[in-house]
């Protein structure tokens, strides 16, 4: 019905019989032409409004007259009686917003031709029809109701499953407060297209009810655009974006609150939250579009759908404000085409997201599993240690105690015996043998082997091995070929022996150093400080010897003498043990230094010092006494032996040749005293003083014979 439309300002006065007065008059100068009876010319402040139409043509069985909708509320006139009331006039022809339903208004048949009117009441911005005003059959009209109504039903009902689903996804996935923002917006949207559905007020008959419902659905959405976009636009947020859904929010609470209260009606809150709205979707798109440029595909997908979505409201706001022409903007499909972009996008982010988590996670671990295998090596490293540590400890209180003996003992072969004791228990529990050297022969003495059944003395090797074969048999990369040296006085540096040791096993992971250094370290320190001992002993044997030895003869001198005869009597009593002294002198010596001179003397000491060597036996100890004058000592000897052997010098030195630089040196005699105890009543200590006299005796004698002394 889109044409023969009049209107005319104002309201009819009502006949008693309440039939309105402009449907009976005659005459068409008060009534105006309109082409679509909304919003007539010169409204002003009029509230009240009449449009009257000729019904078509028209073979209807059961007509009705489909209006959507009317602004705001109205009563329908046929032949001056009243055939359709939506909302409720008062007797000032005003009356209450009641929502903004379609409307079936029933027409009797064989109403063709008869003019229809319409009472109107608005103090909204629009007054009179909107949309849609058609005759129809009335089972037509239900089955297009059903028809337009599926398309809504379905699409609000995945926008409240979306909504649904978003918010178990969102509560049960903390920190995914995307799917919350999902879930309003989904509810926000589905609400305004269920509440715009036709089929509802069939269903219930409560237009303000499902004028709420879309009213805060509507309200909504821009409140859930922007928190979205606000989650989306991070870190980029901008305080624009913020400020705008929380003026929608407040807005939402205030328009309803206030409409519930009665102190607004409902339909005023809509143009200018349209007004708002149309500047709020302008303005988000600014930033949005800002981060879409430089933002990432996802970014940019948001920001199309964004744009799609809020094309579409703004079409539909025109729409409603008669700005174009009617017709049914696909919101309900902008709407969930918008929910299904950001859900498919949030997933996929969702889903990326924990991918990538999922990968720290492994890499996580896998650093953790890294440093747990150092620290666990850490420990086994300072647990190592602190072992080597205590051995350590050990082993330099074993050292300690090795060198105190050695130092301790009477002399190098002493010493020799003591360190081829020990040496084992210093090396364990390394296995290992020690080699001694034996420089005279130029070989090695294998004289200890221990723990180590593989070592060379499998094949029992000779007690003597040459140097060359030892250095054979030791050459081996799994032990370890350590000297014992010291500093011989005469001689310079000298090998003591040689130590063979099995390295520490590696633990299979490069510690090798971590095990064997120190023990080597540990070992060889040991070595020196052994070496050091022996050369300190062998430097004392040797200042020893030095003291204790007649510089012009090599025999020990006098005071060796007095130490060890002090020892050899204490002995001979203890012991009940013989003890024999002789004194020898050279005979008429002076004179021979006066014929033959001093140095030709000397060399006379020398010879007779090595005769008594050859003549006394190893046991007996021959002593230069004094000047020309020797002493021996001879232990466990009898006074017959002892004579005998005092003859054997007198005579080997009587027919001895003296000669110096090539010339005769004359007979040389010596005179011999002795004293023996206990075949002599004299006391041990008195025996050298007794051979002495007796020595005496020989020269007063006559020199060049032995004398026995006799206690007279
Ligand atoms: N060439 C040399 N002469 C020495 C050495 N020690 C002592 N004499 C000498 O030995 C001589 C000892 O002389 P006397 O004690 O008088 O005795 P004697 O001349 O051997 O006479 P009788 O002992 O009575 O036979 C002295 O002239 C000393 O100088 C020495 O180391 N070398």
């Amino acid at each position: 019905m889109d044409q023969g439309w009049e209107y005319r300002w104002g309201d009819s006065p009502f006949t008693a019989d309440g039939i309105p007065v402009w449907t009976q008059e005659t005459g068409a100068d008060r009534w105006s032409p309109i082409a679509f009876p909304s919003n007539p010319p010169g409204r002003g402040s009029r509230t009240n409004v009449w449009y009257r139409v000729i019904l078509p043509d028209g073979d209807w069985r059961d007509p009705v007259l489909y209006v959507f909708s009317v602004d705001l509320i109205v009563e329908v006139y046929l032949d001056g009686r009243k055939i359709y009331q939506f909302g409720h006039f008062d007797d000032a022809g005003k009356g209450r917003f009641e929502g903004w339903p379609w409307h079936m208004i029933p027409l009797p048949v064989g109403c063709s031709g008869k003019p229809l009117y319409f009472r109107l009441y608005s103090d909204y911005m629009d007054i009179g029809l909107w949309g849609q005003v058609r005759i129809m059959e009335r089972v037509d009209l239900f089955q297009e109701i059903l028809r337009n109504s599926i398309e809504r039903l379905i699409t609000s009902g995945f926008s409240i499953l979306i909504a649904f689903l978003s918010l178990i996804f969102g509560l049960f996935n903390r920190g995914r407060g995307n799917f919350i923002a999902i879930a309003l917006f989904s509810l926000a949207s589905g609400c305004l297209v269920l509440s715009g559905s036709q089929l509802n007020l069939l269903l219930i008959d409560r237009p303000l009810f499902w004028d709420y419902m879309g009213a805060i659905g509507y309200f909504t959405i821009p409140v859930a655009m922007a928190i979205l976009l606000e989650r989306w636009l991070k870190p980029a947020r901008v305080l624009l974006v913020s400020v705008i859904w929380r003026f929608h929010l407040l807005y939402l609470i205030g328009a309803v609150g206030l409409s519930l209260m009665g102190l607004v009606s409902l339909a005023d809150t809509y143009p200018l939250f349209d007004g708002c709205f149309a500047i709020s979707l302008t303005l988000l798109l600014i930033p949005a579009a800002q981060v879409a440029a430089r933002g990432s595909t996802d970014h940019k997908a948001i920001l199309t759908a964004y744009a799609v979505l809020s094309l579409l409201l703004l079409l539909d706001m025109a729409v409603a404000h008669n700005l174009v022409r009617w017709f049914q903007v696909p919101v309900a499909w902008g709407a969930l085409a918008f929910s299904l972009a950001i859900v498919i996008i949030s997933l996929r982010h969702y889903a990326r997201t924990q991918t990538a988590l999922r990968a720290m996670n492994v890499s996580l671990e896998h650093e953790v599993r890294k440093r747990t295998a150092a620290l666990a090596r850490l420990v086994r490293r300072e647990r190592q240690r602190a072992k080597m540590l205590g051995i350590e400890n050990q082993k330099r209180a074993e050292l300690e105690k090795i060198l105190s003996d050695l130092q301790n003992s009477g002399g190098v072969s002493e010493a020799n015996e003591i360190l081829i004791h020990c040496l084992p228990a210093l090396c364990r529990p390394l296995a290992g043998a020690y080699y001694q050297r034996d420089e005279r022969e130029g070989a090695y003495r294998l004289l200890d082997l221990w723990l180590d059944p593989s070592g060379p003395d499998r094949a029992q090797p000779p007690a003597l091995v040459p140097v060359t074969e030892v250095f054979r048999l030791l050459s081996d990369d799994n032990h370890w070929r350590l000297s014992v040296l010291y500093e011989d006085p005469r001689h310079g540096e000298r090998e003591l022996g040689m130590l063979w040791l099995r390295i520490p096993e590696a633990r299979g992971d490069g510690e090798l150093s971590d095990t064997g250094t120190p023990w080597r370290q540990l070992i060889e320190l040991g070595l020196e400080k052994i070496g050091l001992v022996f050369s300190q002993l062998s430097l004392h044997s040797e200042l020893r010897r030095l003291s204790y030895e007649d510089g012009l003869t090599g025999v020990k001198n006098r005071r060796f003498l007095d130490e060890v005869f002090e020892r050899e009597t204490a002995l001979a009593k203890r012991h009940g043990r013989s003890l024999s002294v002789i004194m020898c002198d050279v005979d008429l010596f002076k004179r021979f230094n006066d014929t033959y001179g001093h140095a030709a003397g000397d060399i006379v000491l020398k010879r007779l010092a090595a005769l008594l060597a050859s003549v006394f036996r190893q046991t007996d100890l021959v002593c230069r006494y004094g000047g020309e004058e020797f002493c021996v000592l001879m232990p466990g000897t009898q006074a017959k032996d002892c004579r005998q052997r005092a003859e054997d010098l007198r005579q080997r030195v009587e027919s001895e040749s003296f000669e110096y630089e090539g010339h005769s040196l004359g007979p040389i005699t010596v005179s011999v005293g002795i004293a023996v105890w206990p075949e002599m009543p004299i006391a041990p200590e008195t025996l050298i003083l007794f051979a002495d006299q007796a020595l005496y005796r020989a020269k007063q004698s006559g020199r060049n014979r032995v004398e026995i002394y006799i206690d007279r």
